[in-house]
């Protein structure tokens, strides 16, 4: 098949970007007449300045209405059904478009989301709950309301959007860029991360061991955990403790890979395509059925090569004229080194510039296929260090991250051709050892302690987030350099916590359990970023207000 070069792609987005940028601007008149830039050397310098305040100022108020309903998921959702009526009685054909581009509608996103009340923190419930189970479904069913995909399919035109290898640092550009980072912006208003639940079978071993079942998964979203009293402890013998906790789902161990990475990643890899960063992280206890869930086997494949191979199908689709690029990188960090899995060497360096972190000399892969990427996956994960562990014969030793870029190229609701970049980070996190940590004398007691170290800066990055500090202390690790911006950019992100089953790993399972619980309140809010925009161009526009001498002007 026919690939064009990055350099062919870039030359039709410059054409056509002068145009979208202007029609997003004007939002009225661009549907009936694309605006021709004027090419007059002469224009008046405050006239462009003007027309970005405009608009900004349109979408400042829109994201004041719109943060101010998120609270409110209903009239959310009334309020964007209203606006597409609004929309399709303005533009003739703008539903079919629409359709014809996303597969996706525009608003419903088919995972419910806990309301205020369910949202709370988890509960500590009583013995009589936690012996049979007996949970009354939440008014009876699920409720499929919305939260942050109300942007996805929006109704704005998509246009390209810069990205790094890692991160995606937001700043005040020309104007060519304010178009994209504010559409980002906007469209990550109020978004927070989702989180998912996902129990795995018993083991032979934890079954020959006599383990007891201590989850149990009611309404594919409440998780009830019990801890048994040990069997010595004859006075509490027949106490039981209970923990419930709600997600935004939670999978069985009988729920197969495909429906997980349909709840799950399928409306980022939707995202991603329409140009917004997507990022995917499990996380769990050691044995839990992270890499299972992310990588998968042959036969089962996980949520990377599912993600990869939707998103190879869907560009294949939409593509307007066939042409697409998809890079892939894929790189680990053990001991608090970043390796690259793909072409192992040295060390690699972690920079931070104005698209955020970047790994520096991180091998990009040109991806045709998924056969291709499936090829390349299994080829870095044999550079990816294991090592058998108590709970698992096979355990992941470090923190791995995949990162696919996807660029294409797609009519907009105008008919322009626009360039469409998105970037997709999927993460499979080692999981924590225990034991490992309190023997200081071993290499494996230094991977425990690293990882631990990490896994520990990652939760302090999330209180720090949850409870809305100014320093967020990513610098701590490098892990949570890499994720910044999954975790506090302009990025919708998911997270999967892995559990067993068994009442062995109780204490563990209790402790994923509480940090996806607190993740559920985490934020990827943008409102801040458009602010700081707003009133950057302000700035702007009154020191240019000032009169300027000739020369300064033309010279
Ligand atoms: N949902 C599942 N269905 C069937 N088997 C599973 C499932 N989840 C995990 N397993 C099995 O459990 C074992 C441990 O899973 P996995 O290696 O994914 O754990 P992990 O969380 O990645 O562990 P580590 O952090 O140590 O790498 C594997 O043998 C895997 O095949």
């Amino acid at each position: 098949m026919p690939v064009s070069t990055r350099s062919q792609i870039f030359g039709v987005q410059e054409e056509s970007s002068n145009t979208i940028q202007r029609t997003r601007n004007r939002p009225n008149q661009a549907q009936e007449d694309p605006i021709k830039v004027d090419p007059s050397p002469l224009r008046n310098p405050h006239h462009g300045l003007k027309e970005k305040m405009k608009a900004l100022t349109v979408l400042y108020e829109q994201q004041k209405r719109s943060s101010s309903s998120f609270k409110n998921p209903t009239l959310m959702l009334n309020k964007v059904k209203e606006e597409n009526k609004d929309q399709e009685t303005k533009i003739p054909g703008f539903v079919k478009k629409q359709e014809k581009e996303n597969s996706l509608p525009n608003v419903i996103r088919t995972v419910g989301l806990p309301t205020a009340d369910e949202d709370s923190k988890e509960n500590i419930i009583g013995l009589d709950k936690i012996l049979g189970f007996s949970c009354p479904p939440k008014g009876g069913v699920l409720v499929n309301t919305v939260a942050r995909k109300l942007s996805m399919g929006g109704l704005v035109p998509q246009s390209e959007s810069k990205v790094g290898l890692i991160g995606g640092g937001v700043g005040v550009k020309s104007g060519q860029e304010l178009s994209t980072i504010t559409e980002n912006s906007l469209s990550s208003v109020g978004s927070r991360i989702l989180v998912f639940v996902r129990l795995r079978p018993m083991a032979k071993k934890e079954k020959e061991a006599g383990s007891r079942n201590c989850v149990r998964i009611v309404n594919r979203r409440d998780v009830y955990l019990t801890e048994f009293a040990s069997e010595n402890d004859y006075l509490r013998l027949k106490r039981l403790r209970g923990r419930h906790f709600t997600f935004d789902a939670s999978f069985t161990d009988s729920t197969p890979q495909q429906d997980v990475y349909s709840s799950t990643t399928a409306d980022l890899v939707e995202g991603v395509l329409q140009g917004k960063n997507g990022s995917v992280f499990c996380y769990g206890a050691t044995g839990a059925g992270k890499t299972y869930t992310m990588l998968g086997t042959m036969d089962n494949p996980g949520v990377m090569v599912l993600a990869i191979k939707d998103l190879f199908a869907k560009i294949r689709q939409r593509s307007c004229d066939g042409n697409h690029v998809v890079h892939l990188s894929y790189l680990e960090v053990y001991n608090e080194m970043v390796r690259d899995l793909l072409s192992p060497g040295r060390p690699l360096v972690l920079r931070e510039d104005k698209q955020g972190i970047t790994a520096a000399g991180l091998t990009q892969y040109r991806a045709y296929s998924t056969d291709e990427v499936m090829a390349l996956l299994q080829q870095g994960n044999k550079n990816r260090t294991t090592e058998p562990t108590r709970a698992n014969e096979t355990s992941s030793r470090s923190h791995a991250i995949l990162q696919v870029v996807a660029e294409y190229r797609v009519r907009d609701a105008s008919m322009n051709v626009v360039n469409r970049v998105g970037k997709l980070s999927l993460i499979d996190l080692a999981g924590s050892e225990r034991a490992l940590a309190t023997d200081q004398r071993t290499l494996r007691s230094l991977e425990g302690a690293n990882i631990n170290r990490s896994l520990l800066a990652l939760s302090s990055c999330i209180n720090a987030l949850v409870e809305g500090k100014k320093h967020i202390p990513y610098r701590n690790s490098k892990l949570t350099q890499l994720l910044k911006d999954s975790l506090g950019g302009v990025c919708n992100t998911v997270m999967i916590a892995n559990i067993s089953p068994s009442n062995i790993s109780f204490g563990e399972t209790q402790n994923t359990l509480h940090w996806a619980n607190r993740a559920k309140e985490i934020r990827t809010k943008c409102f801040f970023s458009l602010y700081v925009l707003y009133f950057s161009l302000l700035l702007e526009v009154t020191r240019n207000m000032i009169p300027k001498p000739h020369n300064e002007i033309f010279g």
